[in-house]
């Protein structure tokens, strides 16, 4: 994994795998099953490794041979936070890793200024005990991934058990996401070069709720 010095809490998934992946999903010819697989494939892989720090116990077993104390994870089940709608293309990645998941829902879309306007907030309870992943595959402007999180802090998770996924970023974004939140863990595959004058990410992969759902 790549890191930052400017940005201690940015991590770069430069993972093989996902950066071969992620080149497959930027071509405009890639279609929308083939989209919505690579997503998933990435978010699995992603996952692996935003989930490394997970902490573990013990409990007794019983293998066929002899009794043990064996690790199981700690602690109150996560929370699988997708921003809608492109981040829904990312949770079934990370259900599959954690089929116990529990799963918040943020509703949001960029208006005509960029600027996130939310539609919809649905969250399991005791959000203050339990690690919450957001999952959005676009940081853009930032603006969307800075009030994803002020969601979950105003409704009660911990700053220090927040994570943020995302698969592509652009530079500005980046900046103001961490002028917001400099202690919350951002994972992505790639910081590309600029915002295009319409907060497009450029190169970047075009719109990915569009891509996703087959809107364009
Ligand atoms: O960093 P920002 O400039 O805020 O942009 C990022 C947001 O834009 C996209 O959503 P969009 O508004 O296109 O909604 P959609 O997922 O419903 O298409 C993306 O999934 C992020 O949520
Ligand atoms: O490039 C971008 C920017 C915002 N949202 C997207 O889906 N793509
Ligand atoms: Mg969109």
């Amino acid at each position: 994994m790549k890191t930052d010095p400017r940005y201690p809490h940015l991590h770069i998934v430069d993972h093989p795998l996902v950066q071969h992946k992620l080149t497959l999903m930027r071509e405009k010819s890639c279609s929308t099953k083939d989209f919505r697989i690579l997503l998933k494939e990435i978010t699995m892989l992603m996952g692996y490794e935003l989930t490394r720090d997970t902490p573990l116990t013990t409990r007794r077993i019983e293998t066929p041979v002899a009794p043990m104390r064996a690790p199981v994870i700690a602690g109150k089940k996560d929370v699988i936070v997708p921003v809608l709608r492109a981040g829904l293309g990312m949770s079934d990645g990370l259900l599959a890793l954690m089929p116990s998941a529990r799963v918040g829902h943020i509703g949001l879309y960029r208006d005509e200024n960029k600027q996130p306007v939310e539609y919809l907030v649905r969250m399991p309870p005791e959000l203050k005990n339990r690690r919450c992943i957001i999952v959005d595959p676009m940081l853009a402007t930032g603006n969307s991934s800075v009030h994803a999180v002020n969601v979950l802090l105003k409704r009660g998770a911990m700053e220090d058990n927040i994570k943020f996924l995302a698969l592509v970023a652009a530079p500005e974004g980046v900046e103001v996401f961490f002028k917001a939140h400099p202690n919350i863990d951002l994972y992505v595959a790639s910081v590309d070069e600029k915002l295009d004058k319409n907060a497009y990410i450029v190169p970047g992969l075009g719109d990915a709720g569009d891509r996703i759902f087959g809107t364009l």
